[in-house]
């Protein structure tokens, strides 16, 4: 449903060229909850920022439902890392939530406004619909964000490493918000992170960046249970398995190669130890 197609952006400008991303090939199927991981400033942004129709591609193409991607898609909500700057300060937090969906002309105050209370409930916020998202916690304004993502009814979800900013706790506790969405909702759903961590433990399948020049380095399944926790799912010996591959993948690809390589040959994932 959503494919990133030989995607290559270069940033031109005040006598620099910088290349963000050189080569992008990977899909993601409907209702697949996938995470893009990458080291700092390989062009992870930028890759979403293609993919949310907010940035012209150099080159190549996103194509989402069949067609190609030249403006923001219908359908997709994006929540960013940087909520303090996407919440509006002077709109207590339902307007916020709801402000998207005044675009949808088809859908009524009244159904507005309970697509707004089913949002603000599913992120645990049923109690702040009045207030200013400045009287809120870093970590609750992030679930206001998500809440606005949510009550649009996207297909596609795009999210840019929304918890870097937040503490660790809140930070898990967004982590098991995201995964309950994707199940209940049936969205799909990019995440992109630097946090190895976070992308085995959130995702059903990792794409590993490397550094730049961007490419995709592996693609990985991961095949934890469907149901996680932080307590069980990171003391599981596959979750550490699978976190140690991902690691290696990145700083093979630091050193310009695969884990794989001319090296040593990969080892299955279940031989890992
Ligand atoms: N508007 C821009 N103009 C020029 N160069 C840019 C612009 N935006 C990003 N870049 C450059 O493109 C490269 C990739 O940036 P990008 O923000 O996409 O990486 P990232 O992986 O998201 O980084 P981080 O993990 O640190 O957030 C960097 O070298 C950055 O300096």
């Amino acid at each position: 449903m959503l494919d990133v197609r030989a995607l290559r952006k270069v940033y031109e400008g005040h006598g620099r060229h910088v290349e963000a991303v050189r080569d992008l090939t990977f899909s993601l199927d409907a209702g697949e909850l996938v995470c893009v991981v990458g080291p700092s400033g390989c062009g992870k942004t930028t890759l979403l920022k293609c993919v949310a129709g907010l940035l012209e591609p150099t080159s190549g193409e996103v194509v989402l439902r069949g067609q190609r991607v030249t403006g923001p898609p219908p359908g997709t909500a994006v929540v960013f890392q940087e909520y303090g700057r996407s919440l509006f300060p002077w709109m207590r937090v339902r307007d916020n939530v709801e402000l998207p969906l005044r675009q949808k002309k088809h859908v009524t105050k009244a159904r507005r406004r309970e697509l707004v209370e089913h949002a603000l409930h599913a992120v645990g916020l049923d109690d702040t619909a009045g207030a200013y998202p400045w009287q809120l916690s870093g970590g609750m304004q992030q679930r206001v964000a998500i809440a606005r993502a949510v009550a649009y009814e996207p297909e596609v979800l795009l999210m840019d490493e929304p918890f870097a900013a937040v503490d660790a706790q809140t930070r898990a506790d967004l982590e098991d918000l995201v995964r309950r969405l994707w199940q209940e909702l049936g969205v799909t759903v990019l995440f992109i992170t630097h946090d190895i961590d976070e992308a085995v433990y959130l995702g059903e399948r990792v794409v590993v960046l490397s550094s730049s020049p961007t490419v995709v380095q592996e693609q990985l399944t991961v095949d934890l249970p469907a149901r996680r926790d932080h307590l069980h799912t990171r003391a599981d010996p596959r979750f550490t398995q699978l976190r140690t591959r991902v690691y290696e993948e990145i700083q093979a690809a630091k050193r310009g190669g695969g884990v794989g390589g001319a090296v040593a040959p990969p080892q299955p994932l279940d031989k890992m130890p």
